[in-house]
């Protein structure tokens, strides 16, 4: 997922420069005391004490001159803005550079920003790194303005891959790349293979399954090019702006990184080329042939070069960039977010092993008498257990813990204080996951907290917001779900999973790891042992 936020890892050099922007805020520290706008400091943004609380920005950490609170976020965010949010409330007021940003921490809060102020909150932001990295303009999804463009992109989506019709008619898709995932596993605890790591495993999984819904065809490594890898790249890029894009002074320090940046979008770009070249091959070569799936959509809205498309006047044109824009920010979406909660699932359940009996003696209940054959989404919805060792799970580990960042077009009221216009903007649902003024005994993996609760996770609970909420909620919702369950169900059923030799339950990491996308610090590994012939599984394909 390409969560924006500030990683300064990517940052040239960061320690010199942020060492060098220390010793030159000192300096300016002096010179501009005395500077205060509309009741704030402009150093600080701390209110001005005269001023009502509507009047104010959030309180929050002092802010050093230039990078203001930049050096806070450095590693991951959520943590830190939790800890914020103890000192200062549930809404913090930052400054990053010399972009204003709130964090919010409370479902109350939650509920303002993305459902009461839905549409001033609707942006994100639209930092100059994104013009090199993502194809130019508005031409996907998730980074895309609030406009006529983002609602054709994202209902071309949702109408052609998402719609309950479609997700019924291609379960089969999900079923044979769950079977692939299963074969792989089984493949690797035949060849003695002493740990695997399941995340990486997954996000094969992923991968080869968003490639099919676009273009027919598995493949996670096309053109040679290995696609979770690559799209990791682009996560890393996406999570950090450009230098430029907080302190506007100093964005020549951008240029080396707008090089690299290009590089990897280019690489993308050649595997993008190649799928659509052949698409349109085929569809030269036989002009009847016809594809369950999204370039079937896309392709025929085409612009062609004389300005010409296949596409109905009430249907949206499509540039070329768009098309591939709407396919990269997808796959981008996709593919790491279910990989790695099937890998915290996984993790948890280890760690818990009380929740791994329950859920053994569940699916031994429910689909016991399925030995050597594949769970399927009928079965998958008999599993109440499971559904809440999905919640359990997104609620301590939800794959973007401070959602997609969002950014505010007007001036708009939030928690009684005044957000400017252009303010970044931040909801921690990591940290609302695991307040213990909602959850009782919230740090413990507790499924069981579920049971007889309508809670569910599609925007409507703000306590729990794994894929956000309003009108930017996950598009992939519905897949993510099934593939959750299908995938947590069959390993589960399949296997017995043991920890590696040395590993206890009782010693395992459960740390995450640098980053704004809940990965964890140590990947988990597990040693499968199966639980009867797997004779069943459909035959793999490369
Ligand atoms: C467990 C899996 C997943 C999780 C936890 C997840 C979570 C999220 C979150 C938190 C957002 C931001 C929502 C907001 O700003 O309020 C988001 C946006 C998005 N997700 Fe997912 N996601 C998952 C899987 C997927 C899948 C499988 C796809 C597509 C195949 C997908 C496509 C997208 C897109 C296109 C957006 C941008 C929506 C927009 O800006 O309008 N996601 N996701």
């Amino acid at each position: 997922m390409f969560v924006p936020c500030l990683e300064m890892e990517s940052f040239p050099d960061a320690d010199i420069l942020l060492f060098a922007l220390a010793v030159l805020s000192l300096i300016i520290i002096f010179c501009t005391r005395n500077l205060i706008i509309s009741g704030r400091c402009t150093l600080c943004l701390a209110p001005a004490d005269k001023k009502s609380k509507v009047e104010r920005f959030p309180p929050g950490p002092w802010s050093w001159p230039i990078i203001g609170n930049m050096h806070l976020l450095a590693n991951l965010p959520h943590q830190v803005i939790r800890d914020l949010s103890r000192q200062y409330g549930p809404i913090i007021g930052l400054r990053l550079g010399q972009q204003p940003a709130i964090a919010v921490c409370s479902p109350s809060l939650a509920k303002e920003v993305l459902m009461t102020h839905d549409s001033v909150f609707g942006n994100r932001p639209a930092f100059k790194i994104y013009d090199n990295l993502l194809y130019p303009g508005d031409s996907g999804i998730i980074f895309t303005t609030l406009s006529r463009e983002w609602r054709a992109h994202r209902k071309l989506c949702v109408m052609s891959l998402m719609t309950p019709k479609c997700l019924q008619r291609m379960e089969y898709i999900r079923l044979e790349e769950v079977s692939n995932l299963l074969g792989a596993v089984y493949a690797e605890s035949e060849q003695g293979v002493q740990a695997i790591n399941i995340g990486t495993c997954v996000a094969r999984t992923s991968a080869r399954l968003l490639m099919r819904l676009v273009q027919s065809e598995a493949c996670f490594s096309p053109g040679g090019e290995d696609l979770p890898q690559l799209i990791r790249l682009i996560e890393q890029e996406a999570a950090s702006p450009g230098i430029g894009d907080l302190i506007p002074a100093l964005s020549w320090l951008d240029l080396w990184r707008t090089r690299r940046v290009r590089a990897i979008r280019n690489r993308f770009d050649v595997v993008l080329s190649s799928i659509i070249a052949n698409r349109m091959n085929s569809m030269a070569e036989n002009s009847q042939a016809s594809y369950d799936d999204l370039l079937q959509s896309l392709l025929p809205r085409l612009v062609q070069p004389n300005g010409t498309t296949q596409a109905s006047v009430s249907e949206e044109p499509l540039t070329m960039d768009e098309i591939k824009g709407t396919i990269m920010e997808l796959l981008g979406a996709g593919v790491h977010t279910t990989a790695l909660t099937v890998e915290w699932g996984i993790a948890e359940l280890l760690k818990n092993p009380k929740c791994l009996m329950r859920l053994r003696q569940e699916m031994e209940d429910v689909v016991g008498e399925k030995k050597g054959q594949l769970i399927v989404e009928a079965d998958v919805k008999k599993l109440r257990y499971l559904t809440c060792v999905i919640k359990e799970v997104a609620r301590l580990h939800p794959a973007a813990p401070l959602l997609i960042p969002r950014m505010s077009s007007q001036e708009c009221e939030v928690g009684g204080y005044k957000i400017p216009s252009k303010t970044l903007t931040f909801v921690n649902v990591w940290a609302i996951g695991r307040d213990e003024s909602i959850w009782e005994n919230a740090l413990e993996f507790r499924p069981e907290r579920f049971e007889g609760k309508e809670t569910d996770m599609v925007g409507h609970h703000y306590e729990i917001l794994p894929f956000g909420a309003g009108r930017r909620i996950c598009p992939g919702l519905p897949l993510a779900v099934s593939m959750l369950g299908l995938t947590l169900a069959n390993l589960i059923h399949c296997f017995d999973l043991q920890l590696p030799h040395g590993q206890s339950s009782d010693t395992m990491n459960m740390e995450e790891r640098k980053g704004v996308t809940s990965n964890k610090a140590v990947p988990t590994a597990i040693v499968p042992k199966p639980r009867f012939p797997m004779d069943f599984l459909y035959p793999t394909s490369a």
